[in-house]
């Protein structure tokens, strides 16, 4: 599949595994996600731009590499998407953050927005979505819609699960954004869940129902 990552690493399908059971708690579910997302962000942010900087080893005076931890925007797209941010702000701490409320009409499965609300100055950053399930694509088509209002330097959408209806609706909107997942699951159920799946994200990660 076109610009699809799969991120096969076994540390990522064991954690996944775990967290996909019926009977994990909300706890360890939390927990789970947000270890996966910490290993996700190694892989999706391999080719962010570094910059030289002078230190001084105990040694001797060197030039090495630094990221601007400023430059990343990770995009949560509520609620779900929350608990993949807390582990990527692990490893990159001066991330910025931006919020996107949007909720899928149980009937339509159309995504309603809510809220909006993303750093300045997106044209110098660059900013990764986030929101652990790709399903019918109406959420991340939405979602990338409103943040390419305001010219990114670049976009990449990370989910911690997606079904093929969800990489082609996503694709077609938006040929240009990459996709980071961790599984392609077989499809959607009559409600747009995807299965086998994890169920309903939002629910098992704050414990409502
Ligand atoms: O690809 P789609 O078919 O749009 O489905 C995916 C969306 O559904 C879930 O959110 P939900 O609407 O349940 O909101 P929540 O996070 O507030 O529970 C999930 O977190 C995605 O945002
Ligand atoms: O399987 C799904 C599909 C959409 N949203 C979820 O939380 N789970
Ligand atoms: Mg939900």
């Amino acid at each position: 599949m076109d610009d699809v990552v799969l991120i096969d690493h076994p540390l990522v399908q064991h954690k996944l595994t775990l967290l996909r059971r019926k009977d994990t708690s909300t706890n360890d579910f939390r927990r789970l996600l947000n270890e996966i997302s910490t290993l996700m962000a190694y892989e999706v942010l391999h080719d962010i731009p570094m910059h030289p900087i002078t230190i001084e080893t105990p040694l001797e005076t060197m030039t090495a590499n630094v990221i601007d931890g400023k430059k990343v925007v990770f995009a949560s797209i509520l609620r779900a998407g929350t608990g993949i941010v807390d582990g990527m702000l692990t490893v990159v701490p001066g991330a910025r953050v931006g919020h996107i409320g949007l909720y899928r009409d149980p009937k339509t499965l159309i995504a309603v927005e809510y809220y909006f609300k993303m750093p300045g100055d997106l044209a110098e950053r660059d900013v990764v979505v986030v929101d652990p399930m790709l399903a019918t694509g109406h959420s991340a088509v939405a979602a990338v819609e409103r943040i390419k209002e305001y010219s990114p330097r670049s976009i990449k959408f990370v989910c911690l699960l997606t079904c093929p209806q969800g990489i082609e609706a996503l694709h077609s909107a938006h040929p240009d954004v990459p996709i980071f997942t961790a599984a392609v699951d077989r499809e959607l159920d009559e409600n747009g869940y995807i299965v086998p799946g994890i169920g309903d994200a939002g629910d098992r990660i704050f414990g409502t129902t």
